[in-house]
């Protein structure tokens, strides 16, 4: 028997890095997927198989040992498989590009928590999600569960440190064209960077955490009537104050003026310093904007938002 899921990729909208100081965050799941076949074996051992290696190993080791981008499935196996006398054997397929902030660690946890937990008994999602947090903490311990949240129910999400997560109920029909810079980047040191900024700028950043916090309530409005016109002058906006932090760079200020030259408005999405950028588009500029980008050699393409979240089959 074959346990199968996929759960979706995601992008930050509004909010990154100010999130980090408490400012809401608007987040939403990409028709992008990463999707995890299970089964059980004779053999007692876990294997794992992906396009970004293979790991085979016996049960009971320390996560702490295991150096392996594939660690966060074999701490999902190991964890289920204590109570039975079998082995595992998973199978990753993803079509979200990795380490560009468009949340394929997070669809990789969602998916293969669900696929191996229901191997063995029916997990409601939000058990599913309690384990895709666990196995997201082997890789970043201090995970907030947003990408996870995300990734497991779809659609569009506030979220805040203070009062989690929210659903929001509007269902826009936009689509996003991403743009990748293919410049590797590390979360943790962009996010220190801009705690550095903040130290030597107090004023500024308190500041723009405010108009940060505004510019997402009036965003929230706009998604109620989907004004994707007034949405993407917010994007617009959003995107100058991540200038402000220093998290952006000339190759992704280019990027940026390029999406924004046929859509409604272009910006990083997640830490910066490279990944990825998104252009506001609908059904008008979605072809133009994409043109764009590829006249000016860049990769890119488009994603809608998905509503279904985590699937199993
Ligand atoms: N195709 C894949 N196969 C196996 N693991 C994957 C795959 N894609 C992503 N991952 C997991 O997600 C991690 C990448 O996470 P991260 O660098 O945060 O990228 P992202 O921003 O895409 O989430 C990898 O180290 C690995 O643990
Ligand atoms: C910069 C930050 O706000 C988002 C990071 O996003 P990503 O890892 O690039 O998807 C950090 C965080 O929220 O923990």
């Amino acid at each position: 028997m074959k346990s199968k899921a996929s759960a979706p990729g995601k992008v930050i909208l509004f909010g990154e890095h100010f999130v980090v100081y408490g400012v809401k965050a608007i987040l939403c799941a990409i028709d992008k997927r990463i999707t995890v076949t299970a089964e059980k074996t004779k053999e007692r051992k876990i294997s794992i198989k992906s396009n970004i290696g293979k790991l085979e190993l016996e049960p009971n080791k320390l996560i702490s040992e295991i150096n392996s981008p594939l660690k966060p499935f074999y701490y999902l196996a190991d964890k289920i498989i204590k109570n039975y006398e079998t082995g595992i054997k998973i199978t990753v397929e993803s079509d979200i590009p990795l380490g560009v902030g468009l949340g394929s660690s997070s669809a990789c946890c969602v998916a293969g928590a669900a696929a191996i937990s229901r191997l063995f008994s029916y997990a409601t999602k939000e058990e599913i999600l309690k384990l895709a947090i666990e196995a997201e903490k082997t890789i970043f311990e201090n995970t907030s569960g947003a990408d996870c949240t995300v990734c497991t129910y779809g659609g569009i999400m506030e979220y805040d440190k203070k009062n989690g997560f929210t659903k929001i109920k509007s269902k826009p029909n936009f689509h996003l064209v991403i743009a990748n810079s293919n410049i590797e980047h590390s979360t943790e040191t962009i996010v220190a960077g801009v705690r550095e900024f903040k130290e030597n700028n107090e004023e500024e950043f308190s500041r723009l955490c405010k108009e940060e916090s505004k510019l997402i309530e009036d965003v929230l409005n706009e998604l109620k009537t989907n004004n994707i016109i007034e949405i993407g002058k917010k994007v617009i906006q959003n995107q100058e104050y991540l200038e402000k932090i220093g998290i952006s760079n000339n190759k992704l200020k280019e990027m940026v003026k390029i999406g924004h030259s046929e859509s409604f408005g272009a910006k990083i999405t997640g830490a910066g310093g490279g990944g990825c950028i998104f252009a506001l588009t609908d059904d008008s500029n979605l072809n133009n904007t994409i043109k764009q980008f590829k006249n000016n050699k860049y990769d890119c393409f488009a994603v809608k938002i998905d509503f279904k979240g985590l699937d199993t089959f």
